[in-house]
C-alpha cells in the first residue's frame, strides 16, 4: 500500500505526520517503527497520527508513537508539530483545542510559534541521590550538571533509563545545565526512540519546572537545546505549576508517498 505522508520537526525532534480522518492507516508497531527507520523508512523520532474526535469543541485527536513503533506518553515537540500539520489541513485558523493521551491541550500561533499548553504539574520528587522526578505528560527524570556540551548523554541517559528503578517503564532522562539566569541548556535521552534526541518538548518542560522550584517569582525560562531554542511560561503556587505553556518553531520538512 501507499502511505501519504508529512515531515515535522520543532527544534530537530522530528515526526512523520499523517491525516487519518478517513481511518485507513494500519496501527502496526512494525509497521511505525519501519516507517520511523532512518535507513529503511522516511525517519523519525516518532510518528503522530491526525483523527477526527467526537468530543464537544475539540478540533483533533493526535495520536502519538515512539520510533518503536509503540504508542507514547505525552510528546510536546510532537504536539506543536501536530497543531501545525492540522493548521494547514484546515482544522482550526488560529488556536486550537485537541485532545492527546494526556487529555485536552490549547494551542495557538504568535510571531511564528507555536504555543502549547501542556498539563498541570503538582508533583515533583526530590529524590535524595540527586535528581527530581516528575511527570509533564511524559515521565522525566531532571539532573543538574555542568560540561553539558561535553558530557557522552547516551552512555549516561541509557544507563540511567534502564536502572533498577526505572528499566521496567522507562523514563526520559534529561540533563540539565544552568547558563544564566533564566536559561538552560538541556540534553534528552528519550525513552521508545533510545537515543539522545535533539530536543524533547516534555523534557524541556520538566527542566523548566525543576529549575524554577528556586525561584518562587520565576515564569518564563529559555532553554538551549541541540536543536534550537524553547520557552516555557508558567504560573506557580507552592509547588503547583498551573498555565504552562511550552513555545517554540514547528515546520514542515517535505512531503511524499512511501510504499510498504
Ligand atoms: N519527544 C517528546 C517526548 C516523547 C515522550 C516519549 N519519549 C515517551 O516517553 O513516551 C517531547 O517532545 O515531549
Amino acid at each position: 500500500m501507499k502511505i501519504p505522508f508529512e515531515k515535522y520537526q520543532g527544534t530537530g525532534n522530528d515526526f512523520v505526520m499523517i491525516d487519518n480522518r478517513n481511518l485507513f492507516f494500519p496501527k502496526e508497531t512494525d509497521l511505525i517503527a519501519h516507517l520511523c527507520h532512518r535507513r529503511f523508512g522516511i525517519g523519525a523520532d516518532g510518528l503522530i497520527l491526525i483523527e477526527y474526535t467526537t468530543a464537544a469543541d475539540v478540533d483533533f485527536r493526535m495520536v502519538y508513537y515512539n520510533a518503536n513503533g509503540k504508542e507514547g506518553s505525552m510528546c510536546g515537540n510532537g504536539g506543536r508539530c501536530a497543531v501545525a500539520f492540522a493548521k494547514s489541513l484546515g482544522l482550526f485558523e488560529k488556536e486550537t483545542q485537541f485532545l492527546a493521551v494526556d487529555g485536552l491541550h490549547e494551542a495557538f500561533f504568535r510571531d511564528e510559534l507555536v504555543y502549547l499548553k501542556m498539563k498541570d504539574v503538582s508533583e515533583i520528587e526530590k529524590n535524595t541521590e540527586g535528581y527530581y522526578f516528575l511527570d509533564t505528560g511524559s515521565p522525566h527524570y531532571v539532573e543538574f550538571v555542568q560540561g553539558l556540551e561535553q558530557m557522552n548523554v547516551f552512555e549516561k541517559g541509557r544507563a540511567i533509563r534502564y536502572n533498577e528503578r526505572f528499566c521496567e517503564k522507562g523514563t526520559n532522562v534529561n540533563f540539565v545545565e544552568i547558563l544564566g539566569e533564566n536559561l538552560l541548556r538541556v540534553r534528552t535521552y528519550e525513552r521508545g526512540v533510545e537515543d539522545e534526541t535533539y530536543s524533547c518538548g516534555t523534557g524541556v518542560t520538566a527542566s523548566a519546572l525543576v529549575y524554577a522550584l528556586q525561584n518562587q517569582d520565576l515564569n518564563e525560562v529559555q532553554i538551549k537545546t541541540l536543536g534550537g531554542n524553547l520557552w516555557v511560561s508558567f504560573q506557580q503556587k507552592n509547588g503547583n505549576f498551573y498555565n504552562i505553556f511550552l513555545a517554540g518553531k514547528a515546520e514542515k520538512v517535505f512531503e511524499g508517498h512511501i510504499e510498504v
